[in-house]
């Protein structure tokens, strides 16, 4: 107990309330409490202007004492040595509880992050995507959620949804795909309302199935549109999609006109790359994982994506942020290079080959091409979409005119009659893949020398690659394993060729295009070796349910997700913070709202400035305003013991008038110390602390447990009654409590 606040000093009793010494400005700043600062900010003896104010206004100004307590009371200099003007000290304390409880609010936002982010989350979106193929259209179902697993990955499961879908072995289905889908392709249904319903409706239909119902109106739909759609004119392409739009409309999930568009072939790219390294656990990984290029040979189109870090070819670079990890991506689509678009390179090229005469008199009305990459006993019909495309050269069409046939193929019928020859056949896949025969380059490239799928434009892809779609369907026809070398491609390729065509039909099952298998394997084998320059070594083939598709679904989960917790780019939702570094935030942003606290006391909670808080209490009469090392000192309170056994607070007049507890806690033991400290203290405070807000409020609280000794005076009833009290009250009260002393 600071002896200048000693009730039993009788300096103390001469001056009131404890302050001993006019002069001494330590003791007097010792009676004001936190609380105080802010509500007499006036009183600074350094604000000049301010001081006839303050005399004006109190009303014991007269009191030489008084008047000097009072304005040593609220000197601040003490805590500031220098004397800082009082105004840049409240713009310093202003700062540092600013800047205090900026970092306690960005620790805690981190902490909540981590834990909102880590949540499990029971909830999953699903997304429904068409792909509008050349092939045919197909619809994929996926369901995704949150799972956070500690090996960096991202933390998102995507499921792609196959009931009814039953998966058999190439000997018994020809069906490559483990998917729904209608033929043909949409391109092929421009002004035709009734096809493209046939085409659109089963699909919906069916995702129906796979989503419960109660989600089906949350749950987006996309359709896009790939290369088919992509080389049609203008209008028809428009047509196609505002029509498809009309029936998405009405289907039950959530479409917008955006979600129903041509996507370029970049953007097929980089989608079906993200959907490769997710299946893969390649992306978006920490630290950060070599990823795999993506070769996705479609029916029209091939698309190459992979990871560059030299990017000297701008129209191709894409950057891909997932989660922290920046990808630099080469991706672009090579138009014409699919499997169906490369057999008919093969026909014009035969075509182009045939003498004039035979074009223009065709026998029996019709062009016939002997095709060293079909089976002998081949004699059938083929719509050529190509043929009637303006000879390079000439810059006038192979063929003139085009005809739709049954399945509103477009193109020139020709009629194609095998005649195996394994040389003939492999080079002309070797010339289907050769860019100077397809376009205007000259002199015509040396695939032996660079990748002559390629202009000159276009990285070159290197890395690991995965060869998905077309390539797949290739291996999956002839039974080989993804393992296998290209070499048993062309193994295969042969033999299959050198069957007649009612062996090799039978020999697989019956599905599209067996005829052209003979082509496709020296095909695919030369894009490979000589169209892209990729070897055996950089090579594996993927399976076909890695496509693009998914890469939608990811990126619209990954926003979806990420924006719900408030996250951008899934940065948080990846990070990983150690356990130990969390609860080192924790404490120090708790610490960081302490000191905050402190320094503004006025903010304090109540709840900490109830005197049954000893600990603050005291640490209020034993430090200055400003310099209060910390709120909690629990060791400096300690309850005197009276000569007969009650308890004796510091400064309690009770003590000194030999008042009874008012608990009746006379024999203060124990935990009862800071109940018995509680209700006495509320008469002391009043006098020691005696210009705190808190304490009046305090005695409001304690009023009704202090019995006679406060109530008989009006002031204490004023005191009791106003928490808010007014500086003219103060000191009445403070005149008034001193003549009960006396
Ligand atoms: N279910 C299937 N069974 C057997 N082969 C198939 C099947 N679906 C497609 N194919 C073959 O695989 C090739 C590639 O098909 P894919 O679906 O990947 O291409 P697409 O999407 O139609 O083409 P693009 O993206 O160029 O428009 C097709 O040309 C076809 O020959």
């Amino acid at each position: 107990m600071p002896p200048a606040l000693s009730p039993h000093s009788d300096k103390n009793v001469l001056h009131g309330f404890g302050f001993a010494k006019s002069g001494n400005k330590n003791n007097l700043r010792l009676s004001a409490s936190l609380q105080d600062f802010s509500s007499y900010h006036r009183f600074d003896p350094e604000a000049a202007n301010l001081i006839p104010e303050i005399d004006k206004s109190m009303t014991y100004s007269k009191h030489p004492l008084q008047r000097e307590n009072v304005a040593a009371s609220f000197s601040k200099e003490k805590g500031f040595p220098g004397g800082t003007p009082f105004i840049m000290r409240k713009r310093v304390r202003f700062i540092m509880v600013f800047l205090c409880l900026l970092f306690f609010i960005f620790f805690a936002y981190m902490v909540c992050m981590h834990i909102y982010s880590n949540w499990p989350t029971g909830a999953s979106k699903f997304y429904v995507v068409l792909d509008c193929g050349s092939t045919g259209t197909r619809v994929y179902v996926y369901q995704a959620s949150i799972d956070h697993k500690n090996d960096g990955s991202l933390p998102i499961v995507m499921k792609s949804l196959t009931e009814g879908l039953s998966r058999k072995p190439s000997t018994q289905s020809g069906r490559a795909y483990d998917r729904m889908e209608t033929e043909p392709g949409l391109q092929k249904l421009v002004h035709n309302k009734s096809g493209l319903a046939t085409a659109i409706k089963p699909l919906i239909s069916w995702a129906e199935k796979q989503i419960p119902q109660s989600e089906h109106k949350n749950t987006r739909l996309f359709l896009y549109a790939t290369a088919g759609v992509r080389r049609l004119p203008n209008a028809d392409s428009k047509w196609l999609l505002e029509n498809s739009w009309s029936i998405l409309k009405h289907s039950p999930f959530l479409c917008r006109r955006e979600w129903v568009k041509i996507i370029s072939g970049t953007e097929e790219a980089y989608l079906g790359w993200t959907a490769l390294n997710y299946l893969t656990g390649m992306l978006g990984t920490t630290p950060k994982k070599a990823t795999f290029g993506a070769l996705d040979l479609g029916g029209s189109s091939l698309q190459v994506t992979f990871e560059n870090e030299h990017r000297q070819h701008n129209e191709t670079n894409l950057n891909l942020k997932i989660g922290t990890v920046n990808h630099h991506l080469s991706a672009y689509s090579l138009s014409g290079y699919g499997l169906n678009d490369a057999f008919d390179k093969s026909v014009v090229h035969l075509l182009r080959r045939l003498p004039d005469g035979s074009i223009a008199n065709p026998v029996n009305g019709k062009i016939e091409i002997k095709h060293p990459c079909l089976n002998s006993g081949y004699n059938e019909q083929y719509i050529c979409s190509q043929c009637a495309a303006k000879d390079q050269g000439s810059g006038s069409p192979l063929v003139q005119g085009k005809i739709l046939d049954k399945g509103g193929k477009s193109g020139i019928p020709v009629q194609l009659i095998g005649v195996p020859n394994w040389e003939q056949c492999s080079a002309i896949a070797k010339a289907s893949v050769n860019l100077s025969e397809w376009s205007n380059l000259y002199p015509g490239i040396d695939c032996d020398l660079q990748p002559c799928a390629l202009y000159d434009s276009l990285p070159r892809p290197y890395g690991q690659f995965y060869a998905l779609s077309g390539f797949f369907v290739v291996y999956r026809f002839f039974s080989l394993s993804p393992e296998a070398a290209l070499d048993d491609v062309l193994e295969k390729g042969r033999e299959f060729c050198e069957k007649t065509w009612e062996v090799a039909r039978n020999s697989v099952a019956p599905q599209p295009f067996i005829e052209q298998y003979c082509f496709r394997a020296p095909y695919i084998v030369s894009l490979l070796r000589e169209g892209l320059h990729i070897s055996d070594k950089q090579l594996v083939v993927g399976s076909g349910s890695i496509t693009w598709t998914m890469g939608v679904a990811l990126l619209e989960a990954g926003k979806s997700f990420s924006s719900r917790l408030g996250l951008h780019g899934y940065q948080i939702l990846q990070s990983k913070i150690d356990p130990m570094i969390l609860i080192a935030i924790v404490l120090m942003s708790l610490v960081l709202l302490v000191c905050a606290l402190s320094c503004v006391c006025n903010w304090m909670p109540r709840f900490f400035r109830r005197p049954y808080l000893p600990l603050f209490r005291h640490n209020s009469a034993s430090s200055s305003v400003l310099n209060i090392p910390s709120p909690f000192r629990l060791k400096r309170w300690s309850p005197m013991s009276s000569g007969d056994g009650r308890i004796k607070m510091p400064l309690s007049p009770t003590v000194e008038g030999g008042q009874q507890t008012p608990f009746g806690l006379g024999h203060g033991l124990g935990s009862s110390i800071q109940l018995t400290e509680s209700s006495l203290y509320s008469s002391t405070s009043s006098v020691s602390h005696s210009y705190s807000s808190s304490s009046l409020g305090q005695m409001q609280f304690d009023s009704s447990n202090m019995g006679s000794f406060w109530s008989p005076h009006r002031s204490q009833m004023r005191l009791q009654s106003r928490r808010s009290q007014s500086r003219e009250d103060l000191n009445s009260s403070l005149t008034d409590i001193q003549m009960v002393k006396v």
